[in-house]
């Protein structure tokens, strides 16, 4: 029989016995941020757990970890610890075990209805790089950028190309997103554009959230890197199109990306999705050995992005697509990050790039869905370009299991205007 928890869960909830993803939060405003999970439409606040000395493996006992007010101490512990604390709270959480179950002073304590918390980053994110690591998101990217000489250009083939974003304006969902304002392209011999972005658009990612970090010097074997991922959230990196095209070349992306990225605030382990790994498109030419692994792995996580205009009540879905259609897997992307010696740290974010499927419905942005603005895309009625103040963007993902569900929760902005 499937496991099941004492807490009645929804069987579309996202969060079933069988995900049990990590947060932050704060029960009170007044209250110090700490680490719980989600189940259900609760949080199990880890620090009332552990300060009932739930956590009696030999890892983890006396530890303090979920006494911080951050998981990257926990993080950092690796692999070994992460498999005590969820094996720990899959069994309290459990139907079938007493310890919390029937014991409700402690269920009070421990127990929160997840809308009466603040959710939390939930980690401290020391740096953050953005990868571009989708086939089919590359090649429209070219076409529209580049022409179609050669789209895709040849080094992509060979090497997980990134950029280094910026850690300093990674916010947690539901923090409104302010248009920048920044310089476009001159046009018709005119001096350069300056004033709110015009082409502002959402970029439909997930990040490996780093475990344990390496030494500076010392690379990943990319057969040990799943060994540093601690789980996934949903990312997006919202882009300006205009400041981007202008300023990107040479050196890459810069204010047209940095004003602001958003995470989803629960990171869901590779443990609760390991049912849901699958085999990775297969890469032709083959890469470097250094890039070879043993095992090449996706997880089939469906991903949707849902678009509500101001003037509406109701959302639109705006794409489809999956992280199964990565081409280069999470795993290349960190051994590649740490093979000239570059060290990752606990809680370091890593960008999969934006996530587009073969399919025109699936394209993870609206500078593909709308080919850089010569379509519109209907929201119920609305005409949407690029989008627009008042709008409010959600990414969800989601694996489908047999009568359950793993899932990211949400992860969501809304435009606002600068200040005058
Ligand atoms: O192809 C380009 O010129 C630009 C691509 C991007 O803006 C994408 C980026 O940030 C990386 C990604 O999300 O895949
Ligand atoms: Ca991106
Ligand atoms: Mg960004």
């Amino acid at each position: 029989m499937a496991l099941k928890s004492f807490i009645e869960v929804d069987h579309d909830s996202h969060f079933p016995i069988q995900n049990l993803p990590y947060g932050v939060f704060k029960p009170q405003p007044s209250s110090s941020p700490r680490p719980g999970v989600a189940i259900g439409d609760f949080v199990l606040d880890l620090s009332e757990i552990a300060s009932a000395a739930l956590f009696d493996g030999p890892l983890l006992k006396n530890s303090n970890v979920f006494h911080q007010p951050n998981l990257n101490k926990f993080i950092s512990l690796g692999r070994p610890a992460w498999k005590e604390a969820r094996a720990t709270i899959q069994k309290l959480l459990s139907a079938t075990e007493p310890t919390l179950r029937d014991n409700a002073a402690l269920r009070q304590k421990s127990l929160l209805p997840v809308s009466s918390v603040e959710l939390l980053l939930p980690v401290v994110v020391g740096d953050y790089t953005d990868f571009f690591s989708s086939l089919h998101h590359t090649k429209n990217c070219g076409l529209i950028f580049r022409g179609p000489q050669t789209p895709v250009l040849e080094n992509w083939y060979h090497l997980p190309i990134a950029y280094h974003g910026r850690a300093s304006s990674v916010v947690i969902s539901g923090t409104d997103i302010i248009r920048p304002r920044g310089q476009a392209h001159p046009s018709g011999g005119s001096p350069p554009y300056f004033g709110p972005s015009l082409k502002l658009d959402f970029e439909l990612e997930m990040a490996t959230v780093v475990g344990p970090g390496n030494e500076l010097g010392k690379p990943v074997d990319i057969n040990n890197a799943e060994d540093h991922i601690f789980g996934l959230v949903l990312l997006n990196d919202w882009s300006a199109r205009d400041i981007q095209a202008w300023e990107y070349i040479p050196l890459g992306p810069f204010l047209g990306k940095n004003f602001g990225t958003t995470i989803s605030p629960w990171i869901v382990t590779l443990e609760a999705l390991e049912p849901f790994a699958c085999e990775a498109p297969k890469q032709d030419p083959p890469p470097l050995p250094y890039l070879t692994e043993k095992e090449s792995k996706n997880y089939d996580i469906s991903l949707e992005v849902h678009i509500k205009p101001a003037e509406h009540e109701d959302s639109s879905v705006v794409t489809r697509s999956s992280l199964k259609h990565l081409y280069w897997t999470l795993t290349q992307q960190l051994a590649h990050h740490t093979i000239n010696g570059c060290n990752l740290r606990p809680g370091d974010l890593l960008g999969t790039g934006t996530i587009s499927g073969p399919e025109p419905e699936a394209r993870g942005c609206l500078l593909e869905l709308t080919w850089n603005g010569q379509n519109s895309l209907s929201l119920n009625g609305l005409d949407r370009k690029f989008l627009e103040d008042g709008d409010e963007v959600t990414l969800t993902g989601y694996c489908k299991g047999n009568g359950y569900t793993v899932g990211f929760g949400s992860c969501s902005g809304k435009i606002v205007p600068p200040a005058p």
